[in-house]
């Protein structure tokens, strides 16, 4: 089984950069299918597993992709097919996006049902919801979706009772095809949002007022290929701006977006954490002593439960009490017993969680229970007092590209092992020392 293990102990110095956007590179590939001519060339790809499920659902679909050297290349101009099965969806949630563009593609899209995962049940009745306004007619039954239109989608008017990403995004694909003008409101204004419209408008789309709580989508009759770069990842940038302040360190994250993480940033500030804006990034510097605060996760702008569990990490090395709420999950807090393994005083009532801090962390064998958590435990390794063994990899590969390797060259003794030989070495080695 594969493990990072880490010691913990050494300021982190130096400068990490950071990839394009795992969550704006899966809507993005999921909208290539919308381009029946030529074809689309997508720069900055990061090297996740989660893109190469996507890429495989769309060969399944019967486009050509090409992934070479953090570059996409897909010709989506041949007939497709119009079902998104099990093993996939299964693999990856995000596979449902393409529900948007093989609706307006082809005017059928059977999608088996995500089902809940380990963050809540996750519902998509608001991207059903959206699609059936356009004029599909939409079954649930034997585990699949069905969604069909006869003729072209329409356009319509579309309120979400959530501003939800996945709805945004995948209706506002349906509607760059539809026969009409879309206008949906309460929508999402993730930076994820904005990019996917800057790349359907370089494919021919009419989209209006992404990053705005309302947007406004003329449908056109066809689209095209184009070339687009994917937006530099605000989540692997805000978790290297938490192992920066972790350590007390000073780190460039290069390629970080201050606009991108607001709320991340000021959070950090009240903390204590210093930021300066330089060429290309950010540099962090940590403080000898971190501050409590309260947080609460909400949609963009507000602060994003992508890295609530990096600042529980954070917040346990924090000299007094802290409180983290989540409203966008129903189950976020399955990491809260990892902590706890680790020696972590954090106590879970309701939606919220009471940290008292500073936690004297200690070395331990932890399971990462989703990639942010992964990211979280790993960082909590790098100020505990032993070795830290994190499992459950498959989670961290997700969503982070060599993950330990930045956190090495910015000075971690950490690293990621696949035997039990390797591990029994790094054993014997421990027990040397002790
Ligand atoms: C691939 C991707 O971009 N993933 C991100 C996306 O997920 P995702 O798009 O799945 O997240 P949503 O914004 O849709 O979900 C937020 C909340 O709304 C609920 N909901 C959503 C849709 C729906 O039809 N009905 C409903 O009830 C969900 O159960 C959840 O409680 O946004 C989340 C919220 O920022 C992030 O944590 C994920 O990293
Ligand atoms: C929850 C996440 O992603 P997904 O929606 O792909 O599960 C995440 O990126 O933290």
């Amino acid at each position: 089984m594969e493990k990072i293990i880490v010691r913990g102990g050494q300021r982190l110095k130096g400068t990490v950069k950071v990839e394009g956007a795992k969550n704006a590179v899966l809507p993005v590939i999921a909208a290539t299918l919308l381009a029946s001519k030529g074809k689309c060339e997508i720069l900055d790809v990061p090297e996740l597993s989660d893109v190469y499920t996507i890429n495989e659902v769309l060969r399944y679909l019967n486009a050509d992709v090409e992934f070479e050297n953090n570059r996409i290349i897909v010709d989506a101009t041949r007939e497709l097919h119009t079902e998104a099965p099990f093993e996939y969806v299964r693999k990856m949630r995000a596979s449902v996006l393409v529900m948007g563009s093989l609706l307006a593609r082809n005017g059928k899209a059977q999608i088996a049902l995500p089902g809940g995962c380990a963050i809540g049940s996750r519902p998509i009745d608001q991207h059903l919801k959206g699609f059936e306004a356009m004029g599909a007619k939409v079954k649930v039954g034997n585990g699949y979706i069905d969604a069909e239109v006869d003729g072209r989608l329409q356009g319509a008017k579309i309120y979400l009772d959530f501003p939800s990403v996945g709805a945004t995004e995948n209706i506002m694909m349906a509607a760059t095809l539809a026969e009409g003008t879309t206008i949906m409101e309460n929508v999402a204004k993730e930076p994820e949002i904005v990019d996917l419209a800057n790349f359907l408008n370089s494919m021919g789309a009419k989209v209006r007022g992404a990053g705005t709580g309302t947007l406004r989508i003329e449908g056109v009759s066809e689209l095209h290929g184009c070339q687009h770069n994917i937006i530099p990842d605000r989540i692997e940038a805000g978790t290297f701006m938490v192992a920066a302040a972790i350590t007390g360190g000073d780190v460039i994250v290069e390629g970080a977006v201050p606009e991108h993480s607001s709320s991340l940033i000021a959070k950090m500030e009240e903390m204590g954490v210093k930021f300066e804006e330089v060429e290309n990034g950010l540099r962090v510097i940590g403080p000898e002593k971190l501050k409590s605060i309260d947080i609460k996760t909400m949609p963009h702008p507000g602060f994003p439960t992508d890295m609530q569990s990096q600042m529980m990490s954070l917040l346990l090395a924090a000299e007094g009490t802290s409180m983290i709420t989540e409203t966008v999950f129903e189950n976020r807090f399955m990491h809260v017993e990892e902590f706890r393994r680790m020696n972590g005083d954090i106590k879970i009532e309701g939606r919220s969680v009471v940290i008292n801090g500073p936690s004297k962390l200690q070395g331990a064998e932890v399971a990462a229970t989703d990639l942010r958590a992964a990211a979280a435990l790993t960082l909590a390794g790098l100020i505990a007092d032993g070795y830290t063994r994190v499992t459950e990899l498959k989670h961290l590969d997700r969503g982070y590209v060599n993950f330990h390797n930045k956190l090495a060259a910015l000075g971690a003794d950490i690293e990621r092992i696949s035997s039990m030989e390797q591990e029994q070495t790094i054993i014997l080695e421990q027990i040397k020392e002790a």
